[in-house]
């Protein structure tokens, strides 16, 4: 019998490339919604897994004008960040809202890379950071040992009541979906939040 003709080999589908990646993470679609920061090796506690420059950093009531002084590539990169409208009506002052970082004298910071890291509430969070004046930096370091693919966490706030109304979600980590009674009984983790070290 002839041999059925083989058929023609179909392209395959292109890997999704991160959107951003370094020698410790990589940034990737998240299960908790949007993108997220993933553990592309085991990372040890203390280990500083990113620094970054701000793309800006600006008194909140300075956002339009700080946003119009940006180039225009600038521009389309701020305008890539998640945005959550739950305190601002206009896509700009939300993009702020929704990923500025506290940077010192009354000034939210907007970092592009380091914008995609979740939230989870202390001591969940695998990652802490810490603005440096003088160097003009962030930087982001594992307070846990992170194992390869792990979903690596910041703590936004230290009250995550006001996550929904500030960010749009509530919270899934065990502080939060622990009912109050279990914790209480059990011994389960009890939540707080770190205070960012501004
Ligand atoms: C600063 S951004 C973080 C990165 C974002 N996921 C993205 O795609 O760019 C903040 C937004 O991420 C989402 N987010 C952060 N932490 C979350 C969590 N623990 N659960 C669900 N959504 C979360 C919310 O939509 C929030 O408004």
């Amino acid at each position: 019998m002839a041999a059925a003709p083989k058929e023609p080999a179909r392209p395959r589908p292109p890997t999704p490339q991160p959107l951003f990646s370094n020698d410790f993470f990589e940034v990737r679609s998240s299960p908790k919604g949007g993108l997220g920061a993933f553990a592309s090796a085991d990372i040890p506690e203390g280990t500083v897994i990113m620094t970054e420059a701000p793309l800006f950093r600006t008194p909140a009531l300075q956002i339009f004008w700080t946003y119009d002084a940006l180039s225009d590539e600038q521009k389309r990169a701020y305008k890539q960040l998640a945005c959550w409208f739950g305190i601002e009506d206009h896509k700009i002052p939300a993009i702020f809202t929704t990923n500025r970082f506290e940077t010192g004298k009354g000034l939210g910071g907007i970092f592009l890379e380091s914008s995609r890291f979740n939230h989870a509430c202390h001591p969940h969070a695998t990652c802490t950071y810490r603005w440096d004046e003088a160097e003009n930096l962030m930087t982001f370091t594992s307070i846990m040992d992170v194992k390869k693919g792990e979903e690596m966490t910041i703590a936004y706030t230290s009250e995550p009541k006001t996550l929904k109304k500030n960010y749009g979600f509530d919270c899934d980590c065990p502080s939060c979906t622990t009912p109050k009674d279990l914790k209480e009984e059990e011994g389960a983790p009890s939540g707080g939040v770190i205070v960012p070290k501004i």
